[in-house]
């Protein structure tokens, strides 16, 4: 049987003030993929991402999100922009999920019993119970990275965006968030759409690559789309993919 489209986009075209970021696109996701985002800087990766939470309305072309059209505060939607650095140094990990939960920005949020739940399963799903009791300013980039994967969990969304999730860990960090990451969408069945710059991490992770350059996207499988050929015609320059023994792969040009 066919999967279901999580996304879908018809003829899509996302303007920013007077520029065009994305022209045109046509694209499908499958239901509980796990999809790379990628493409250079301001190839319109975050525009993307927004645009699926109708923060970023098309001027032409639609888009459905589980066959529904694209709608603000969609709880099927967990989201996880672009470095956000949680403040309020003396909070605990459980007060950063509790404001997600509320919407709250200052102070401690009152949350119902059922919302302490919500927070204990997104901790437990991210095994980071023991760091919902520490505080954020006692934390490392990583252990704070993670509690901002619980709090995208919150609601058990259906479909998962996440902005650069592993942007400023080191390498050991990324793989062990990439792999956290693999785990809770499997065993929660979601789809994940995850942007990154460096496509390593995601290797092994990710089963299809969306590649977002000079206003246009190619999806398909990572073997299909990180190829030579491909990106270099994605990138306009040309592309070196290397694999190793190991199974990485090394993608290098200059200006990437
Ligand atoms: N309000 C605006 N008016 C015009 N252009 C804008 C506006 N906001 C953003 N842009 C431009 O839109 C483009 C897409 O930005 P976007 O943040 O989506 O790219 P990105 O792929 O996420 O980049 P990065 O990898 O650097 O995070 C960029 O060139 C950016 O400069």
């Amino acid at each position: 049987m066919e999967r279901e489209s999580a996304v879908a986009c018809h003829d899509v075209t996302l303007r920013l003030g007077d520029r065009t970021v994305l022209s045109d696109i046509s694209l499908s996701v499958a239901e509980g993929s796990f999809v790379g985002l990628f493409g250079p800087n301001g190839a319109g990766k975050t525009t993307f991402l927004r645009a699926l939470l109708r923060l970023v309305k098309p001027v032409s072309g639609d888009i459905t999100l589980f066959g529904q059209p694209v709608a603000r505060g969609n709880p099927a939607i967990g989201y996880m922009p672009q470095s956000r650095t949680p403040s309020g140094a003396m909070l605990t990990g459980r007060d950063l999920l509790a404001s997600g939960l509320s919407g709250a920005k200052w102070g401690l949020p009152w949350v119902s019993r059922a919302g302490m739940a919500e927070i204990d399963a997104a901790l437990e799903g991210v095994d980071a119970v023991a760091l919902g009791r520490r505080r954020l300013g006692a934390l490392s980039g990583g252990e704070r990275q993670r509690l901002l994967i619980a709090q995208a969990l919150l609601g058990s969304p259906r479909l998962l965006l996440l902005d650069e999730p592993l942007a400023s860990l080191d390498p050991a960090r990324m793989r062990e968030v990439a792999l956290l990451l693999r785990d809770v969408a499997r065993r929660l069945g979601m789809t994940v759409i995850c942007s990154a710059h460096d496509i390593n991490p995601l290797i092994g992770v990710m089963d299809t690559v969306l590649c977002l350059a000079r206003g246009r996207a190619r999806i398909g499988p990572v073997d299909e789309i990180v190829t030579e050929p491909v990106l270099s015609e994605l990138y306009g320059v040309p592309v070196e993919v290397c694999h190793a023994p190991s199974g990485r792969v090394l993608v290098s040009a200059d200006g990437l």
